[in-house]
């Protein structure tokens, strides 16, 4: 059974035309005018776009002793409900180490996910285990491994360590993913403020300032230059972040940066609400910043500093939140975003001219999918290409509230936003898995893991490069050698 999406206006990372789609099976048959196909989809008035991937998604994660309450099921609902198609969780390693991790990963995924789905492989610890581990993490199909530089005592490598697994990175191919934030420099700020009595959420951002995450991303920037290797900053939240990561790029490093949705429209002002769950549940690492920063942000995203938006879908619920009630350091870290990063994004960015439509694809889905060396099968539309398309209506619009939406958390950090721009349908590998008013949830498990491929382009170019400039021995005759003494 063949469909046709008809009567819309295709809008690419690269450019805006009006044509048809026809669809066979999971793929993108052929693209033109007056196509016709079994059944037709509607797209007047309409954009089609290719489904939105959130490299950051955090579904069960096990974190600060309790597990993030948001599901797989639910998880990727929502992200279908808000037009994304594919989520990247990270899989991080306990006692058995990285393998026996993605075994839980994939048991998860594989019986509740709706929308498509692939990892990244957590580095938490440095061992021979885990430099063989990572050569069998990559022969199955996952080529990024993310690095904490927070979370001291529990997540947080060193820099000897991180430069180690660069350098294993850079051999295998892989891309390694950062979080960067000072972690001594954060427990020390920590202790502070709960010696000098403030243990509310509000003492979270105090600890946390901009400069522990600037100095944090342009040690990471240094550490991967020197082991040789792309590297891909991760909630940039930042000006200071920011622009370690535009000077890196301006000398010709190959860095990437990923601002949230939550830090683009949300401000440090949220801790200082006199009710203590309405600031719990905006905690998270690096913290919402001081206004001055977002402009920074948008700027990045339109000047092609920043190259991702995403979401680090971290979501507790209001009672695992008062773990922190005595103290700011036991609130779990996170907060949630997928159902709401495509409208939220469309609305504050495309509809006040910060971004272009073009810019919108690009940085919710063809940039990542560059980066992650899925394109074109994903990020896409092109015939051949996973037909992960979402029908985005610009005239549809909603208040965001917990109390209708698809993630099974009490509460929304964006609750009262307006947005203009839906999904009217989101398709995965052509499959209607949301249609605007039918509130239909798709089967649990449909949903398949993507394979990604070592050594996309970026790495090659890089290896060159630094076989080309490494350095080498001088020769030197016996002539120039010193004798005798
Ligand atoms: N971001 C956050 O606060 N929680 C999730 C874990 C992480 O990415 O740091
Ligand atoms: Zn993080």
């Amino acid at each position: 059974m063949s469909k046709v999406i008809k009567g819309g206006t295709i809008v690419a990372a690269d450019r805006t035309y009006e044509a048809d789609i026809l669809i066979e099976g999971e793929r993108i048959a052929a693209i033109g005018q007056n196509l016709s196909g079994d059944t037709v989809i509607d797209a007047s008035d309409a954009y089609i776009m290719p489904g939105g991937i959130d490299p950051h998604t955090h579904l069960e994660m096990p974190f600060m002793g309790t597990t993030a309450a948001e599901t797989w099921e639910s998880g990727t609902f929502a992200a279908v409900s808000g037009g994304t198609t594919m989520v990247v969780d990270f899989v991080i390693p306990g006692q058995d180490g990285m393998l026996a991790a993605l075994e839980e990963w994939e048991n998860r995924a594989t019986r509740q996910a709706s929308s498509d789905y692939s990892y990244h492989m957590c580095v938490t610890d440095w061992s021979e285990q885990i430099f063989s581990d990572m050569a069998k993490v990559v022969d199955r199909g996952i080529n990024t491994f993310k690095h904490f530089m927070a979370y001291k005592g529990a997540l947080m490598v060193n820099d000897d360590e991180m430069f180690a697994s660069f350098q294993r990175c850079a051999a295998l191919g892989a891309l390694p993913l950062v979080h960067a934030e000072n972690g001594d420099i954060v427990a020390a700020l920590q202790q502070k403020y709960i010696d000098a009595g403030i243990p509310g959420p509000e003492a979270h951002a105090y600890s946390r300032p901009p400069e522990v995450e600037g100095e944090a991303t342009n040690r990471a920037i240094m550490i991967a230059d020197a082991a040789g290797v792309p590297v891909y900053i991760v909630h940039v939240s930042c000006e200071q972040s920011h622009e370690a990561i535009r000077r890196a790029r301006q000398k010709g490093m190959r860095v990437f940066g990923e601002p949230l949705i939550q830090h683009l429209t949300l401000d440090e002002s949220e801790y200082q609400n006199p009710d203590w769950m309405h600031a719990a549940r905006r905690v998270m690492s690096p913290p919402f910043r001081d206004k001055s920063h977002q402009d920074s942000l948008w700027a990045g995203l339109a000047a092609g500093s920043l190259q991702v938006v995403a979401t680090d879908h971290a979501a507790f619920t209001s009672e695992q939140k008062t773990l922190g009630l005595d103290d700011f350091r036991k609130i779990p870290n996170g907060t949630g975003g997928l159902e709401d990063r495509m409208p939220v994004l469309w609305t504050r960015g495309v509809d006040t001219g910060r971004l272009t439509m073009n810019e919108f694809v690009a940085v919710t889905s063809t940039n990542i999918a560059r980066i992650l060396n899925i394109y074109p099968q994903k990020g896409a539309i092109l015939p051949g290409s996973d037909a992960d398309l979402v029908v985005w209506d610009p005239k549809l619009s909603k208040t965001i509230s917990a109390s209708n939406q698809k993630s099974i958390i009490d509460y929304n950090v964006f609750e009262g936003f307006k947005v203009n721009g839906l999904p009217r349908y989101t398709l995965s590998r052509g499959d209607v898995v949301w249609s605007h008013g039918q509130n239909d949830q798709p089967q649990p498990g449909r949903g398949k893991f993507v394979k990604r491929r070592p050594f996309p382009a970026v790495n090659q170019a890089l290896s060159k490069w630094k076989e080309i400039t490494a350095p080498r021995a001088v020769t030197r005759s016996a002539e120039h050698m010193p004798i005798g003494i």
